[in-house]
């Protein structure tokens, strides 16, 4: 994968305006790929990650998952044995906003993950949430279906698909 993000802007953002749109979040890496992109699926939950370990178990077929935790930094929202099980079925990324946990393991694994933080105290797993809502954190909304584009500099967020 061989895009950076500031180029990406720097060619798309006056045709596209707001359709382009950079997370104002400052993320940290753990996965052992800062560079990812793909089509947008998303998880609002709060502290239960239930239902981001579902969503992980389906074909991700190149998406990046996008999890609004709101957040929080109480609980991990994603450990190694979630973050394989998202390798195994195809996902090409993880943006959580809060915290993981297993960072030593994550590093390891073919996959960007970007989370704010990290904690070993382990989520709920009661199912609360929701699955392909439009969230908003960092000033900007991901909505399912469009594209997203991580690198060292950021997460950009396109309406349509900007690289290969
Ligand atoms: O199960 C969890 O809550 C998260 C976790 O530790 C893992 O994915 O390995």
């Amino acid at each position: 994968m061989s895009f950076a993000t500031a180029d990406l802007y720097d060619a798309h953002y006056d045709t596209h305006g707001d359709a382009l749109r950079s997370c104002l979040t400052q993320f940290r890496s753990y996965g052992s790929r800062p560079r990812f992109s793909g089509q947008i699926s998303t998880i609002r939950c709060l502290e239960d990650n239930a239902l981001i370990r579902q969503v992980l178990g389906t074909p991700g077929e190149g998406r990046v998952l996008v999890v609004d935790g709101g957040g929080s930094l109480r609980t991990a929202l994603l450990g190694d044995l979630i973050a394989a099980s998202a390798v195994k079925h195809g996902w090409a990324g993880v943006v959580v906003n809060g915290a993981v946990r297993d960072t030593v393991a994550l590093t390891g694994l073919d996959l960007g993950v970007k989370a704010l933080g990290s904690n070993p105290r382990k989520s709920a797993k009661t199912g609360l949430g929701e699955v392909d809502v439009p969230v908003t954190f960092g000033e900007v909304t991901f909505a399912p279906g469009e594209w997203l584009y991580s690198d060292e500099d950021g997460i950009l967020v396109a309406s349509t698909r900007l690289a290969p």
